[in-house]
């Protein structure tokens, strides 16, 4: 194993409080290290309400005990932008089956398409939720965490910025319009399963910006593959988000912030695993390779200290250099959820999938 600061062995665990402090210039300097040599990190003490948190992880196995027949009234099939139901099995990674369920949800907003616009423009619009009738009040506490997640996100990218050494606003552009930007977020239920297969999810990167995911159960299982491609575990920490880099913040900054390959492996025990990530996006319509940032040179030496990444399973999200985020983001949900393009996207299903989709395509 190589000596490079990338080969972490742990997770580093950063205090937000501290941004109110004389310790500032300390979280600038431990999110420039965990952003370089990382691509991972907790973060403690955070603003998003404990008491929302703690309500919606009440909600969560009560969402996947709704029956069967109302989950499949909001099934992902019905929604050209993706969001709803995924029955156990429905999602790809790679290829290989993932063993997850979920709900894709996603900030409020309308759907901007209009004939002539490009198809991508299709992929933001409303949501899907549960009969309120079924769940009374989980729709009220999910919107309250989204909107609080969302407004870290924003104040989490200009800590980003300014700990590589831009002005703090450095990356705000890349947010086009605020009231035109859509973030996602899945609920997931991990089951124990039976079997050879024990991907919950397979080996990936995530696309956007930035991942806030909330661990909502006790189990372990994620994962994160260090410099050298060992794989490190992320257990749960009571009270944090796991934040990491997708690949168009990696892109944007020229590889300083790692986007880094991780996994979910199936719960072992008799109880399933939940989480929430939520996925920061950014304008639909930017095209990453237009837009060159100015990072000083000593920010650019640490990025070149760290040496390179080993080659990994994770292969997803590599258009970014010629295509607009929303046709990169629309290629890869294409890959994940085939019978969803199949219904809504034939054109770009056909071209991803020429010969049909078997179950077992080239999909990630
Ligand atoms: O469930 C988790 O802990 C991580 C999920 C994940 O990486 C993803 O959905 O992109
Ligand atoms: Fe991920």
């Amino acid at each position: 194993m190589s000596e490079s600061a990338g080969n972490f062995s742990s997770v580093p665990v950063l205090d937000f409080s501290l941004l109110d402090t004389s310790e500032r210039p300390k979280f600038i300097e431990q999110l420039r290290h965990a952003l370089i040599n990382v691509g991972f990190l907790y973060l403690a003490n955070h603003p998003v309400a404990q008491m929302d948190i703690d309500s919606l992880i009440e909600y969560i196995p009560k969402l996947f005990a709704l029956p069967q027949e109302s989950k499949e009234k909001i099934k992902m099939a019905n929604s050209e932008h993706f969001l709803g139901y995924s029955k156990l099995g429905a999602e790809l990674t790679k290829g290989q089956v993932d063993q997850r369920e979920q709900f894709d949800f996603a900030t409020r907003h309308v759907c901007r398409w209009k004939e002539g616009d490009p198809d991508y423009y299709r992929l933001w619009g409303p949501c899907q939720w549960p009969d309120e009738n079924l769940i009374p009040g989980f729709r009220g506490v999910m919107e309250r965490y989204l909107d609080q997640v969302d407004a870290l996100g924003y104040e989490f990218s200009s800590l980003v910025a300014e700990a590589l050494g831009l002005p703090a606003d450095g990356l705000s552009h890349f947010y086009d319009v605020p009231e035109l930007m859509q973030h996602r977020a899945k609920i997931v239920k991990y089951p124990v399963v039976e079997g050879e297969s024990d991907q919950g999810v397979g080996p990936h990167y995530d696309a956007g910006f930035l991942t806030f995911l909330l661990q909502a159960s006790e189990h372990r299982g994620l994962q994160v593959q260090n410099l050298s491609g060992e794989w490190i575990d992320a257990p749960p920490i009571p009270g944090t988000f796991v934040v990491n880099i997708g690949k168009a913040l990696e892109f944007v900054t020229q590889g300083l912030a790692r986007a880094t390959s991780h996994r979910v492996l199936s719960p072992k025990g008799s109880t399933p695993r939940y989480s929430v990530p939520f996925f920061q996006n950014i304008g639909l319509g930017v095209r990453l390779a237009n837009q060159v940032l100015d990072f000083p040179p000593e920010i650019l030496k640490l990025r070149d200290g760290r040496g390179s990444v080993a080659a990994t399973d994770s292969v997803n999200f590599t258009e970014f250099d010629r295509e607009p985020s929303g046709r990169v983001n629309l290629i890869g949900r294409v890959k994940s959820h085939p019978d969803v393009a199949e219904r809504h996207y034939p054109e770009l299903f056909k071209q991803i999938f020429p010969n049909g989709y078997s179950g077992k395509g080239s999909a990630y």
